[in-house]
């Protein structure tokens, strides 16, 4: 193992606790704080995942800002969601002042935390994030596009056989990353998407495919979702509890995360390799010119934003 195992959850609402449960059953922590300002939301998360303890050998209980500032990993889900029809940018007025707070009451941070922001706008406030704690920008990153990415694998593994049991393809055999900005100006990387070494752009049934329906149909799911049921949860508690445990056991997989991307001077996700460390290194996937260039100008939108905090 690379490193402790003691996570703390800030913000115990639906994406804080379905994150402590997705953790509960992956047993990978030895203890799981949870941290709030509604002192009767962490007491009321606590006594409920504790009767799923029976499950697990993670411990959870409520913690403080100092107490989670020492831990190993922190997960910050503190923050407004989104109500329907509005975008994640437009949350991060609110948001800036939560995060601020947030660092600002854990400090002094253990040196070799890992900071992994998922409140939204995740990308900007990973950057402020960065600034804001004074760690390493390897510790300090955002879940990004993975959920995205997650959403679109399981679109293309629908597309790629009729009857899925029979004719397809499972999803962890596709390649394929949703990329830059977790958001509205987001861009499926079609070039360098592949199964079993096959450019997918050579697949029949991903040439009949409209891409631009794809596409606005993987942006969108969020809001669809947040339309029917008020918010979204448990897919972002699957790949962050999947996150949590390929850093504690120095896995390296690649995964699109929200970091800083030296060429679009600016923080969205890129596939990167993920161990201990945090972020080891920053895959150079190969793209085509109109996908380098959306991803341009979505950098753009961001740094303007960015330069305001
Ligand atoms: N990055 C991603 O893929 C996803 C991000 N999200 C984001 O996660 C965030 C949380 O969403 P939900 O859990 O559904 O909201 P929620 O309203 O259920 O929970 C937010 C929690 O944060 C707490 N909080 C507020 N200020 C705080 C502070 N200063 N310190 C500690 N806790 C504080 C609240 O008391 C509340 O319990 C939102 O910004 C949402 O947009 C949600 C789903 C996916
Ligand atoms: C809410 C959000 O960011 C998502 O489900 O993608």
């Amino acid at each position: 193992m690379g490193r402790g195992s003691r996570v703390a959850i800030i913000g115990a609402g639906s994406v804080g606790s379905s994150i402590a449960f997705a953790l509960l059953l992956q047993k990978i922590s030895s203890e799981i704080l949870l941290v709030d300002v509604v002192p009767e939301a962490v007491e009321g998360q606590v006594l409920d995942l504790s009767d799923a303890n029976f499950i697990s050998s993670t411990q959870v209980r409520g913690g403080t800002f100092q107490e989670a500032g020492q831990c190993d990993i922190v997960v910050i889900t503190a923050g407004a969601k989104q109500k329907s029809g509005e975008t994640r940018v437009e949350l991060i007025e609110r948001n800036y002042k939560i995060l601020n707070n947030v660092i600002g009451s854990m400090k002094p941070f253990n040196p070799n935390l890992i900071l992994l922001i998922v409140a939204n706008p995740v990308d900007i406030l990973t950057r402020i994030a960065q600034k804001l704690s004074g760690l390493p920008e390897r510790q300090v990153f955002g879940s990004g596009t993975f959920l995205d990415s997650s959403r679109l694998r399981l679109k293309l593994a629908s597309v790629l056989g009729v009857i899925i049991w029979i004719f397809g393809i499972a999803e962890n055999a596709i390649h394929s990353y949703v990329l830059g900005e977790h958001g509205d100006s987001q861009i499926i990387a079609w070039s360098s998407a592949h199964a079993g070494g096959k450019p997918l752009l050579d697949f029949p049934e991903i040439q009949k495919l409209d891409k631009e329906s794809v596409a606005k149909e993987i942006a969108s799911k969020a809001y669809k979702i947040i339309e029917l049921k008020g918010a979204t949860y448990f897919g972002i508690a699957g790949c962050v509890s999947m996150l949590i445990h390929c850093i504690v056991l120095n896995q390296r997989h690649i995964r699109p995360l929200s970091t800083y991307i030296k060429e679009y001077d600016c923080v969205f996700s890129m596939p990167v390799v993920l161990g201990s460390n945090g972020i080891e290194r920053i895959i150079d996937i190969s793209l085509s010119e109109e996908e380098k260039n959306k991803l341009r100008r979505s950098a753009s939108a961001l740094k303007s934003i960015c330069a305001k905090y």
